[in-house]
């Protein structure tokens, strides 16, 4: 897959930041305060809370949304220039409300490595983070591990191994680490591990380096 001008292991010194934290910038505090309301509706006092009145001025914000957004495949395009796909992909994008978002950092030994708390949105079992969310996470993850290696591909295969439940609401770790590159396969390990060094998540991906032409 062609990484562009995307910075590597070879390339770059211990510590790169590989995704785009949230900025100040308009898109980045609309998008913020979107993730605050997901996680606030979960929260709030569904008796209390006036939801009519709610609903009302939330549809009023996403009428007026829509009513200033292109064709779709004209936004796809604008999505996918430069760099493109760090700011609005569903991990680590800024401008992707149900993205956590998680900042990404290449370090000298060829791994990347973020940390996330992650809340109500997230929830699977009690109190515990959602098990396709972990492979969410890991899958996007180990994508980047790839880029940061040096060659990138499409997920073939993930398989997934639950040691425990992740919890919510306490720092995570996520790491991921490319293994070996034979011809077009590449493989690529990574996992999610609790403050303590427990391991909740680990997985193995198969990766396959193909042409995925951007919108134009
Ligand atoms: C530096 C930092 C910058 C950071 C900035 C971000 C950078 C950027 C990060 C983006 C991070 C996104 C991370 C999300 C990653 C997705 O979400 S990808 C989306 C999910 N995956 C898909 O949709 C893939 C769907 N499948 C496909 O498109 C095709 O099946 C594939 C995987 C491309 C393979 O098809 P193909 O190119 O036709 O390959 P094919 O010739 O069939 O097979 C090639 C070889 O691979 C083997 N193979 C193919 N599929 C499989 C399989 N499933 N299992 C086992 N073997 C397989 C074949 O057996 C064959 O082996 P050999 O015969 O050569 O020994």
């Amino acid at each position: 897959m062609d990484l562009g001008s995307h910075p590597t292991f070879e390339s770059h010194d211990d510590g790169t930041v590989l995704t785009s934290a949230p900025q100040d910038a308009p898109v980045d505090r609309a998008t913020a305060a979107a993730r605050r309301v997901v996680d606030a509706m979960l929260r709030t006092d569904r008796a209390n809370a006036n939801l009519d009145r709610v609903a009302e001025e939330l549809n009023s914000i996403a009428d007026h949304l829509e009513e200033h957004a292109p064709a779709v495949a004209e936004r796809l395009i604008d999505m996918w220039n430069g760099e493109g796909v760090t700011r609005h992909d569903p991990v680590t994008g800024p401008e992707n409300a149900i993205a956590p978002p998680i900042v990404l950092e290449g370090l000298s030994d060829g791994s990347v490595r973020g940390e996330v708390t992650l809340t109500m949105p997230y929830q699977g079992p009690p109190g515990c983070v959602h098990g396709g969310v972990s492979a969410l996470i890991l899958d996007h993850v180990l994508g980047v591990a790839n880029a940061w290696g040096g060659q990138a591909g499409m997920t073939a295969q993930l398989n997934v191994r639950y040691h425990r439940p992740t919890p919510l609401f306490e720092p995570l770790t996520v790491t991921g680490r490319q293994m070996s590159v034979e011809g077009r396969k590449i493989n690529t390990v990574g996992s999610i591990t609790t403050a303590d060094g427990e391991v909740c998540v680990s997985v193995e991906g198969l990766f396959i380096d193909a042409a995925v032409p951007r919108p134009r």
